[in-house]
């Protein structure tokens, strides 16, 4: 079979076959740049408030408000657990941290409150790309029709 004779998908599925390590056709290469993305994050002294659990005692008017505590400890630990299936599940977490500050602070112009917006505003310049190179490699890995070997 000459490779103009294969259609899309089969020309995907053997490029990215020969190419299983490259970053666009394995599916786990979401792990290390999601690592990667943390270090990112606990390098800026903003994430400094949200690397450890918030002690509620210091804010316990709000304690119901935040239904689900997280913070980046927590999220970098169930990454190096491999307990998250997805960036997608990586991303909720952390999502979560940035809504419970929302959540937390009265005043939109509060010092703890515009640390999340500088972090929030660089993971989300990062997640994204991590978000749409593993859709494509899952894309890539389905075999769009069924084969008969
Ligand atoms: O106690 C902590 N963090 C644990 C500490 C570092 C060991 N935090 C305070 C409340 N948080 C907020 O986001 C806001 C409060 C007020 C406006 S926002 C999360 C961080």
């Amino acid at each position: 079979i000459k490779a103009e004779e294969l259609n899309s998908t089969d020309a995907e599925e053997v490029k990215c076959r020969g190419r299983r390590q490259s970053l666009k056709c394995n599916p786990d290469a979401w792990r290390k740049q999601c690592k990667e993305l943390l270090g990112l994050i606990y390098e800026r002294e903003d994430s400094e408030p949200f690397r450890q659990p918030s002690d509620h005692l210091s804010y316990p008017d709000n304690q119901d408000v935040i239904d689900t505590p997280m913070d980046f400890s927590t999220v970098k630990e169930t990454l190096e657990a491999g307990n998250y299936g997805s960036p997608l599940e990586f991303y909720k977490d952390v999502r979560q941290i940035f809504s419970n500050s929302k959540a937390y602070t009265s005043n939109k112009k509060s010092r703890i409150y515009s640390m999340t917006l500088r972090l929030s505003a660089l993971f989300e310049s990062h997640i994204k790309n991590i978000i749409s190179e593993y859709k494509s490699a899952i894309q890539s890995q389905k075999r769009r029709r069924p084969r008969y070997r």
